[in-house]
């Protein structure tokens, strides 16, 4: 079937060339001309402008939106006045849920139809396949089921959990999750989890980094806790190698673990990076959603403010930690 694609990004550019691989037709926009031609020349049709996108698009027409979350309100404004009432607009970024709520009670006073679809699988979808999170109304979810399908994993060598009732398509890695709003707020969680996981990942392989600390005991420095066993912490440990040993039968085998193999297998000390973690999001509206409900969220609190830490967002709170180590006990800070 046809599809309408703005952006062209990483997301929406992979995201376009696995249709086309899927036998759909894709009309593509976007702000640079430079990746418009690109995709052009791969067999989608490019349009120069959002007049031109439209026009190429035969109704009901179905759009996907595919631009940071800071922008789509701006750029739905702008495609929806073009749009005619029966069309689809899908938002696939990470959007927070409860702007999509609003924005499909604002396109439907125009007889337009929103989906707001959460869509995991970064730069490995073109080749694995799109995890897509469906909020939004059943009927327009049913007719784009075509595109869903060949952009979701498919079932591959993944079997339904055992006792599972076969059917559906969350096994084909696709799923409409409820009315608008539940894909992105599906998608929100998953991303809160992806942080935690993620978190958990970078601490125990740092505990396991410094398994080697007692080598250079500083105990004789009274402003530092002494190491009370330098012996027991003499471990240099093969890092990739334990990330590759777990991804054998572990527990915590996961796509996050291969991951941190492949990390740690490129660059076993990590110095392309400098560990200032940037977060899109996901994870405060995470802690919002937990805090609204009352619902208990430990582990996904600590690893978002870990990120906002990583970015020396902590550093006056640190100083002040001195400070008042300093006042009460005349401790200074050790050199
Ligand atoms: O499922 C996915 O493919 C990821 O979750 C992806 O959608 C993620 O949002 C960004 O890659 C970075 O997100 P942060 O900037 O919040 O880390």
């Amino acid at each position: 079937m046809q599809l309408g694609m703005i952006g062209l990004g990483r997301m929406g550019a992979n995201m376009v060339r696995r249709l086309m691989k899927g036998g759909h037709d894709c009309v593509v926009f976007d702000a640079s001309p430079d990746a418009v031609q690109a995709l052009a020349a791969e067999g989608a049709t490019g349009a120069d402008s959002l007049q031109a996108f439209v026009a190429a698009l035969q109704p009901p027409r179905a759009v996907w939106v595919m631009v940071p979350a800071g922008v789509v309100d701006g750029m739905v404004a702008e495609v929806k006045a073009l749009l005619e009432p029966g069309d689809i607009l899908i938002d696939g970024g990470n959007s927070y849920y409860i702007d999509d709520i609003r924005r499909a009670e604002e396109l439907a006073r125009d007889g337009l139809r929103y989906l707001d679809v959460g869509t995991s699988g970064g730069v490995w979808g073109l080749e694995r396949g799109y995890c897509l999170m469906i909020g939004g109304d059943t009927a327009a979810v049913q007719s784009l089921d075509p595109i869903f399908k060949t952009l979701a994993p498919g079932q591959g060598d993944i079997p339904p959990a055992p006792g599972r009732a076969a059917g559906g398509t969350a096994e084909q890695g696709y799923l409409h999750c409820g009315p608008a709003g539940a894909g992105h707020f599906v998608k929100m969680i998953h991303n809160g989890i992806e942080y935690g996981m993620m978190a958990a990942f970078a601490e125990g392989f740092n505990i396991m980094k410094r398994a080697n600390i007692g080598k250079n005991d500083h105990s004789h420095d009274a402003e530092t806790t002494p190491l009370r066993h330098p012996e027991h912490y003499q471990y240099d440990l093969p890092l990739a190698d334990i990330a590759e040993l777990w991804r054998r039968g572990s527990v915590v085998a996961s796509w996050l673990l291969d991951l941190t193999a492949n990390a740690l297998t490129e660059s076993p000390a990590l110095e392309e990076f400098s560990g200032k973690v940037s977060d899109s999001g996901e994870g405060r509206w995470t802690i919002h959603a937990a805090i609204d409900q009352g619902t208990p969220a430990p582990v996904l609190s600590a690893s978002a403010f870990q990120r906002f830490a990583s970015r020396g967002e902590d550093e006056f709170a640190c100083k002040l930690l001195s400070a008042l180590r300093y006042q009460f006990g005349g401790h200074r800070e050790k050199k």
